[in-house]
């Protein structure tokens, strides 16, 4: 026995007598409360936990106690309800997510009951797609913190539906397949090289959101993909916070070109780059080549390449250009000598002019009224409009390379019908200093966060009662008044920054400070620390409090970038840039006259088409966890995680999907997929109109169906599996399960009934099919035998023919031979052999050339005898003959012989005398001579024996 056992029976002991009797008050209560907490959850078993809904009673402290206790036992993934916590190992596994493992859950009759595992998720979202039941397409939402593992979670799935979802093709060439997965796949790099970059919490961050459209066709095959992204940090590119780095792909160019690429790019081995901070630090991303070879595979050609390599060389040189002030305000600033070379190699490497280059980073272009003005920049004017340079270029690059990515792995519109999402979105962010990026980031996560609640929480309550179920409401947090501050109408933060932002006026952030104060003081989720002397506000966000700072923010807001510089880039002889930017012109000649677009409204509206797709999709939530700020192989600190489980509602979420039934099916759909459990247990009406419109008939099937799967239960059991609402049908897991199960045997039962009617239809089709075949060769052959019959018959006719003419012969020479009787008697008569009297004939025959005469054996009786029938006596020559061969005489001067017949020659052969008429039966085919075959070389008995009957 374990020693939970054994704490457990102490349990029942303590509780019992001798504890309650000698402890005082408070320590019986705590010891009751720890022998209750040991006898609810036995802690030696809490890593055995796969579904945080089982540990009894959820609160944080057991859910966290769970974890860890799995966390230790290295096992990684939990489900949390509808949820999967995915813990981050810091380390790779091995085998956790190699081939074999995504088979194993592939193939699973029933993956759930797995280990839980990223690849149940995956499956799931696949299996639902190949149900269709509504909604068909599915996303599935991988939220956490920044290191929790969000990237590398949509990296596994990827790579799952990849292997998974063209294995079984037969349709698609092999070839093809594989370019697409392998295009799907090295998308990754390419957008990680330029989206991502190492920061304090994670040495490969996303500095980018992302949904990717996983297109499948009508065999769930993935036959495409495309990419979304959302809000790329392109301030990184001119500024990076302290101890963090730059975009991958700039130190991947510094340490993985060639010395040939290093001169073309102007890069030499010792050259400082200030917008290259902690090049010392190489991560495991630092690969150039790979990042190379993925262009390659996705159609970018060398020139392209070198095109791009050759701009973002250009920016780092920008960046060591540095402005100092002139002694005139009036002129422009001045460039140091070192300087003046960083910028003649940038304007090379952008091709562009170098002095048009210089001018137009230190002169503004004023307008007015027709005229341009221009106008001298200061010194920190000059180093904005270079960043400003530097971060367009950046992100214009980006979003072209964006573009490129879908239109080589997009595939026609035709070509599939259903998708699946994956939604890999930063996770939310509080720094020491945070602006309008983390603004919108975490008001990102707040939106997320609501369409987690709203379908999981508040629509599984609401829904409890507009169904009329009887339900225990779980309090949840509900984020609308914090996304009211932050995007309402008509007056909230990003309201009020757009208003300030569309001023033509310097931005004072004190003055919009006191506005947001003045403006949304009523609500409860924006607060000011009143003795703070940087202008600010704080936001109660799901996860915590954040502080803004708003200097900057509303400059952040506009982006505006300067005219000149776009024209600049127009003009560039890098036919990428040029095109890129000649583009960029032409949009924004479509939205002139339209209201000047901002950050943040351009990224609401983006936000906004995002939260339709999840809307209409089926969701699937995985909650990443950090479990150490360090990003230490396998250490667990119970503070970090507590927090991320409180702010992503996962103890809310796992006490509700615990208690309430998470599945709920339409009564449409539900017959449609589970009405065959109804008909096949024969207890359910076999026809039911789905069109109809009234609830109460399809209510009366669902039951029906319910109580045909539930049949072997109690009905205490049913209400705890299933409850009938009034539009639709609340299931839990358990009993979604059964049903499938149920469904599946009958659907296997009826598939093993088609094929036996099949095997039958064949099997009578192949019988009639030889039939005819029988009658046809039979018809053919019977045709056949009628044609050598007529021959026969023919040649039948010519013998007859000729045997009268030699009968007439033989006749006149017997009357010739009688002619000379008399010397006959004078000769001597020899004596008669018993044989010759057996069976006498009679044989002519000359001396030169006998003429034989075949005559009737017992000649000499025959020719003596009565006549018994007329064909069968010997008369007139014949008896003759016959007399003259039984008795040996010779032939009159030799002429002709007298012998002994050979009766097996011809009809003659006759060893019996017939009494009476004969008759020869033969049986026939209803077929004349169907049974017979056109063989000349054979004897064909049935002919002869015809002939012989008609013969006698
Ligand atoms: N399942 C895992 N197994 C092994 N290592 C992992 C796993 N998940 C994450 N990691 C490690 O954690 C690091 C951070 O993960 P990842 O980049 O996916 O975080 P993220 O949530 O996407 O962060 P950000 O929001 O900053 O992009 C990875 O570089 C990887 O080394």
């Amino acid at each position: 026995m374990n020693s939970a056992d054994d704490r457990r029976r102490a349990g029942y002991r303590n509780g019992g007598t001798e504890v309650k009797v000698s402890c005082p008050r408070l320590s019986l209560n705590d010891s009751l409360e720890g022998e209750v907490q040991a006898f609810l959850t036995d802690e030696d078993q809490l890593h055995t936990y796969d579904d945080l809904t089982k540990v009894n009673p959820v609160t944080p402290t057991t859910v966290l106690k769970c974890l860890q206790a799995r966390y230790s036992a290295k096992v990684f993934y939990t489900h949390a309800g509808c949820t999967l916590v995915a813990l981050n190992p810091f380390q790779p596994i091995p085998g956790l997510y190699s081939l074999d493992v995504m088979k194993e859950y592939h193939y699973a009759p029933q993956p759930q009951e797995f280990k839980p595992h990223i690849f149940i998720v995956a499956e799931e979202a696949y299996r639902n797609v190949q149900g269709q039941l509504e909604p068909v397409n599915q996303s599935l939402v991988v939220s956490g913190e920044s290191g929790a593992g969000k990237t590398w979670t949509s990296r596994c799935l990827m790579k799952y539906y990849a292997t998974v979802a063209v294995t079984s093709s037969v349709v698609r060439s092999q070839d093809t397949v594989e370019r697409i997965e392998k295009r799907v796949l090295d998308s990754n790099p390419i957008m990680e090289a330029f989206g991502n970059a190492c920061t304090l919490r994670n040495n490969n961050s996303s500095r980018f959101g992302k949904y990717i459209q996983l297109q499948l066709n009508r065999c769930q095959l993935l036959v495409g993909a495309s990419v979304q992204t959302y809000l790329l940090e392109k301030t990184r590119v001119a500024c990076q916070p302290a101890n963090e780095r730059n975009f991958h792909i700039f130190y991947q160019m510094m340490k993985g070109a060639t010395e040939e690429q290093r001169k073309e790019w102007k890069m030499l081995q010792d050259q400082h780059f200030v917008w290259l901070p902690r090049s010392e630090k190489t991560v495991e991303e630092d690969c150039f080549n790979e990042t190379v070879e993925a262009m390659v595979h996705l159609g970018i050609d060398t020139e392209r390449q070198n095109q791009i390599f050759r701009i973002l060389a250009g920016i780092l040189q920008l960046g060591n250009v540095s402005f100092s002030s002139s002694t005139d305000e009036s002129q422009p600033c001045n460039l140091d000598e070192q300087s003046k070379g960083f910028l003649q190699r940038a304007a090379e490497l952008l091709q562009v002019p170098a002095e048009e280059l210089q001018t137009c980073l230190k002169v503004r272009t004023l307008k007015a009224g027709k005229q341009n003005v221009l106008k001298p920049c200061s010194q920190a004017e000059c180093s904005v409009r270079r960043d400003c340079l530097a971060k367009v270029i950046y992100a214009q690059l980006f979003e072209w390379l964006v573009t490129f990515i879908n239109n080589s792995i997009c595939a026609d519109r035709s070509m599939w019908c259903n998708f699946i999402g994956v939604l890999d979105v930063y996770g939310f962010e509080c720094f020491q200093i945070n602006n309008l990026e983390q603004l919108c980031i975490n008001y990102a996560n707040e939106k997320l966060q609501q369409h987690f609640v709203a379908h999981y929480l508040r629509a599984q309550q609401e829904e409890y009662v507009s169904e009329g179920l009887k339900w225990s409401f779980v309090k949840y947090q509900d984020n609308q008044s914090c996304l009211d501050l932050i995007e309402g109408s008509p007056i909230s933060v990003f309201s009020l920054l757009n208003e300030e932002s569309r001023l033509n006026r310097a931005s004072d952030a004190k003055m919009l400070r006191v506005r947001l104060e003045k403006e949304l003081c009523d609500n409860a989720n924006i607060s000011w620390d009143k003795f703070s002397k940087v202008p600010h506000f704080t936001v109660a966000h799901y996860a915590g409090k954040v502080n803004y700072q708003i200097e900057g923010m509303v400059e952040k807001n506009k982006d505006p970038v300067p005219p000149e510089l776009i024209s600049l880039l127009q003009k560039s002889d890098n036919r990428l840039l040029q095109q890129i930017f000649t583009e960029k012109e032409v949009e924004s000649q479509t939205s002139k006259g339209l209201s000047k677009v901002t950050v943040v409204s351009k990224f609401k509206n983006s936000l906004e088409s995002l939260m339709k797709i999840l809307h209409s999709t089926t969701p699937h939530y995985t909650r990443c966890i950090k479990p150490n700020p360090d990003c230490k192989p396998l250490t667990f600190r119970k503070e970090e995680v507590i927090m991320q489980l409180e702010a992503c509602g996962i103890v809310e979420t796992i006490h509700i999907s615990a208690a309430g039934f998470p599945i709920r099916i339409p009564f449409k759909s539900f017959i449609q997929r589970y009405g065959l459990i109804a008909k096949y247990s024969g207890s359910g009406s076999h026809s039911v109109d789905l069109e109809a419109d009234s609830d109460g008939v399809l209510q009366l099937e669902v039951k029906n169906v319910l109580r045909a799967a539930l049949h072997c239960l109690s009905s205490e059991k049913h209400s705890s599996l299933v409850h009938c609402g009034r539009t639709k049908v609340f299931l839990t897991q358990a009993m979604l399960d059964l049903l499938e199960d149920q469904r599946k045997k009958i659907l296997s039962r009826c598939a093993f009934s088609i094929q036996c009617c099949w095997l039958r239809y064949q099997r009578r089709r192949r019988h009639a099919r030889r039939q005819s075949a029988t009658l046809i060769q039979a018809v053919v052959r019977s045709w056949l035998v009628r044609k050598q019959v007529q021959r026969w018959n023919t040649a039948a006719a010519v013998i007859q023919n000729t045997w009268r003419k030699w009968r007439a012969l033989l006749k006149s020479l017997a009357e010739a031979e009688l002619d000379d009787a008399k010397d006959f008697v004078e000769e001597e008569v020899p004596v008669l052999s018993p044989v010759v009297r057996e069976r006498g004939s009679v044989q002519l025959s000359t001396i030169q050339e006998p003429v034989t005469v075949r005559g009737w054996p017992m000649g000499l009786a025959l020719a003596s005898a009565p006549s018994i029938s007329v064909s069968l006596t010997a008369t007139g020559f014949q008896k003759m003959m016959s007399v003259m061969a039984s008795v040996s005489l010779p032939s009159r001067r030799g002429k002709y012989k007298v012998e002994t017949n050979q009766y097996t020659q011809g009809l003659a052969s006759i060893r019996a005398q017939p009494k009476g008429s004969v008759k020869l039966h033969c049986q026939r085919s209803p077929l004349l001579y169907a049974d017979r075959k056109p063989d000349m070389n054979r004897v064909v008995t049935g002919f002869n024996e015809i002939l012989l009957e008609k013969t006698l």
